[in-house]
């Protein structure tokens, strides 16, 4: 039996869904069919003997609708990339195979995410394909092993630079002191033993060389792929001044021309070499500080967990617990995995997952979730999820997501990089020969200005620019329970001009209770209770849910039903005992014809407090009215402050009536109330805001939420919510604190200042450092840079975009001004 997930086109509304459903669940071999509208996806349990993808395709095409062939994704570990020309060549090396929907390389991580049809390119494929294109491609394995692989390399990496930089200096400086000594007025006899003096900086020069050969291994393998990237630009710069030194040794050993040794350029090799390593060690550092958060979500898990089975106990290896096992777990020690509660009782410590710093009280029943820290109590709990699929696991896999995801600001970036190697060669050349041929200067002059172009014109700061902000912006969200899925979601959320919020589990705790019962009949408080009770018993909504409560706190016992059925939008209707009975709103009155109007009046005055009324009424006659309500969060209000600060418009959407609404909407100061929507109405009520020109977000907890979530150019999933709601948002916070609201807008903001900041450093650079490198201030008489220079210009480029980006780990999740009307 194997699960699969296969895009469907055409569905338009549930009953679309179901008609798929339908025909795929009637095959041989099918066991379980699923459609998600939100998504447009059919999730399948089949067997592969008895069933194949065109017999799958045929079937939903006979009812009107197209199976998609199913994407695969893949991440893959690259190696020898230098700068953003390297990820551009193995992505356009990749996306040129057919079958491949989207291939996209994040230069910072060295990952590359592949998605691809299955059936047409594999993985081989894939692999050939980077090969070709001068680089290693690696199948990452099991993503966390993938990490822990990675970040030993990267260590390695680190380690091996240093080493290669102290290798490269300690021959570079003494080449520095010799060659510039006699100018600096040291005693250095340059004159008097010429032959001498050129032969020592040749052997000086050497060791360096050999340090820093992979940049002439990669630079021109890269050169002749016909795909030059920062370190072809590195090796022609220095291979140029080092050819045309050797020259000028040779005319002074064999032809004794003296005047050469004026012409010597061994220490820009030997210095140019020294400083670009070195810049690229500070840029490994750097770049493995920015996936720290990662890190640290990853050293959460714990390893094992103390198994109880036929009665003993054992501490076993994660992976060898399997769902519904017991486990047991002591106080002062971590959940191992999601599981739920079945004896005992505790109080835990999910901070590390949600960012809720007060512990949460946990009985049987309760779930719990791994990673999270136990504090006092003992208890054991049945395992519900398999580490791989657990919270953390999940977390953790949307953090990657969306760090190797591309924010669309980026993709100006990468258009740049794409074509600024090549440019940067053809400038460097025409400059060089416009200042020797037009100019009139030495072959030395102009040689001179072609190496600092070369070598100043690296565009790795370029490619490090946006990537590496999205990783320390992600990170700090994820620390604090706000995950941001996607580089759309960043950008989109700093436009955002309405806000809409769901009432229920949004703005109020979604815990409601019941509070009023009023009488239309004989009958006592608790009859009507008692009655309402075992018609709710079995409704998930949570308003049925406050009335079957209340009856079991007060212990009256409930008579069996049947014939259930929920009415969406407006109550149910079920036989309790074999009596007809109607519970809800005023809509579901009006359908069966029943009379309320004695008691609107009242239901007003409920409504009116910020109560639901819900009327519970039998074949003809009201019996009563039951008032429930729910209490805004103690944040909404401060929450909804801080948005309007943003210069949003805050607007609430609830299936419950106006007047309740709106009582509540006056308690948090939302600015308009949409209420009695239907929950298929949602999603509809966005698209109108959408309509109006309006960057729209929402803001919803529930499975009725997620078509809405999916609407909405930023869908936000508040309070860990349900899995589906989690699956269409583009931002889910953790807690269920509407304050992370504003706080993600915010932490969304900084990135993508951030990434402006980045970019602007990263071209500035260049569009400064060009035109410098060419002469064009030596036109005008004033400097030019000398190569040495230049290549320490460029290696500072990149370490300073990536300190830039480093300081967004500084950023304060609960921002002041977002306390400031509180
Ligand atoms: N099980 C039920 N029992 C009684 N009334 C119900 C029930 N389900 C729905 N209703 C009535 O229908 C109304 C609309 O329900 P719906 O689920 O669409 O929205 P809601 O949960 O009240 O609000 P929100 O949209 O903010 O979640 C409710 O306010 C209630 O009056
Ligand atoms: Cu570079
Ligand atoms: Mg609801």
């Amino acid at each position: 039996m194997i699960h699969k997930t296969y895009p469907v086109n055409g569905m338009v509304c549930a009953s679309c869904a179901q008609t798929v459903e339908q025909a795929v669940a009637k095959l041989p071999g099918v066991e379980k069919a699923s459609v998600n509208l939100a998504t447009e996806k059919l999730s399948l349990d089949y067997d592969k003997d008895q069933v194949d993808f065109q017999t799958l395709a045929d079937t939903v095409a006979k009812v009107g609708y197209q199976l998609e062939v199913p994407l695969l994704s893949q991440d893959f570990t690259i190696e020898g990339m230098s700068c953003a020309s390297c990820a551009q060549t193995v992505e356009a090396a990749v996306a040129k195979l057919k079958g491949i929907e989207q291939a996209s390389v994040n230069l910072a991580t060295e990952q590359m995410q592949v998605m691809y049809q299955e059936g047409q390119v594999n993985t081989k494929d894939i692999l050939e394909a980077v090969a070709e294109s001068g680089y290693q491609a690696f199948v990452r394995k099991d993503a966390s092993q993938a990490r822990i692989d990675q970040g030993q390399k990267q260590e390695q990496h680190m380690d091996d630079l240093w080493r290669r930089f102290m290798g490269s200096a300690i021959f570079a400086l003494p080449l520095l002191i010799v060659a510039m000594g006699p100018m600096l007025g040291l005693p250095i006899p340059s004159h008097d033993y010429p032959k001498l003096f050129a032969g020592i900086q040749l052997m000086l020069t050497l060791p360096v060389i050999y340090f820093g050969r992979s940049f002439f291994s990669q630079g021109f393998k890269a050169l002749f792929k016909g795909h030059p990237n920062m370190d072809s630009l590195v090796a022609l710069g220095s291979s140029a001044a080092f050819i045309y030194s050797i020259y000028a040794t040779l005319r002074l050993w064999l032809g004794g021309e003296s005047h050469f040794v004026m012409q010597l350029y061994y220490e820009s090799v030997g210095v140019i070499l020294t400083l670009i390593t070195l810049g690229k060690y500070f840029e490994s550092r750097s770049k493995g500080k920015t996936s720290e958060a990662i890190k640290s979500l990853m050293a959460l898990a714990p390893q094992q967990a103390r198994l109880i089975k036929d009665k003993e106990m054992t501490m076993v290896d994660l992976d060898q617990v399997q769902l519904d096992d017991i486990i047991l777990v002591k106080p002062g020690e971590k959940i191992p995995m999601d599981g739920q509660i079945i004896e005992g009782s505790s109080s835990v410590d999910e901070s590390m997952i949600s960012g809720e710093s007060m512990p949460v009280s946990k009985k049987v029943g309760d779930q719990v979730i791994g990673a999270s820290l136990n504090k006092q109590g003992s208890f054991k709990f049945k395992v519900n999820r398999l580490s791989q699929d657990s919270t953390l696991a999940q977390i953790i896999h949307m953090v990657e997501e969306a760090q190797g995801s591309k924010a669309p600001i980026a993709r100006l970036a990468d258009k740049v990089s794409g074509v600024f190697v090549p440019i940067v060669m053809v400038l460097a050349l025409l400059s060089g020969l416009a200042w020797y041929f037009l100019g009139q200067e030495s072959l030395t002059f102009a040689l001179t200005i072609t190496i600092s172009v070369l070598v100043i014109a690296c565009p790795c700061a370029l490619g490090l620019a946006t990537p590496t902000a999205i990783m320390v912006g992600t990170g700090k969200g994820a620390e604090n329970g706000i995950l941001i899925k996607s580089g759309d979601a960043l950008e989109n959320s700093h436009k955002i001009q309405v806000m809409v919020l769901d009432k229920t589990g949004t703005i109020t705790e979604g815990k409601p209770k019941v509070t009023d019962i009023l009488l239309a009949t004989g009958q006592s408080e608790d009859q009507v209770l008692q009655l309402a009770a075992a018609a709710e018993a079995a409704s998930e909504h949570p308003l049925g849910q406050a009335i079957v409560d209340q009856a079991q706190a007060q212990n009256l016992p409930l008579a069996e039903t049947s014939d259930f059925k929920a009415i969406s939008g407006q109550g149910i209707q079920v036989k309790v005992a074999g009596r007809q009975l109607y519970l809800g709103n005023l809509k579901l009155m009006q359908a069966q014809a029943i009379d309320v109007k004695t008691y609107q009046a009242k239901a007003n005055m409920l409504a009116s407090q910020g109560k639901t009324p819900m009327y519970v009424a039998d074949q003809d006659k009201l019996l009563g009215i039951i008032a429930v309500a729910d209490q805004a969060k103690a944040s909404s209000k401060a929450a909804i402050a801080a948005l309007h600060d943003l210069d949003i418009k805050v607007i609430m959407l609830t299936g419950d009536n106006e007047k309740t609404a709106q009582a509540i909407a006056n308690q948090v100061g939302v600015d308009q109330v949409i209420a009695d929507v239907m929950p298929d109405d949602k999603a509809s009520v966005i698209k109108d805001l959408q309509s109006k020109d309006k960057i729209v977000a929402m803001v919803g907890d529930g499975i009725n939420d997620a078509p809405a979530l999916a609407q909405a150019d930023v869908g936000i999933a508040i309070g860990s919510g349900t899995d589906v709601a989690m699956d269409s948002a583009d931002i889910v916070l953790m807690r269920s604190d509407l304050m992370d609201v504003p706080a993600a807008l915010e932490l969304s903001a900084a990135t993508i200042r951030n990434i402006k900041e980045n970019l602007f450093w990263a071209f500035a650079y260049n569009v400064l450092g060009i035109p410098v490198a060419m002469g064009l201030l030596h036109l005008f008489g004033g400097p030019l840079l000398s190569p040495m220079l230049a290549g320490a210009a460029m290696s500072f480029s990149s370490v300073s975009v990536l300190l830039n980006a480093l300081r967004l780990r500084n950023f304060k999740i609960k921002a002041k001004n977002v306390y400031k009307n509180v």
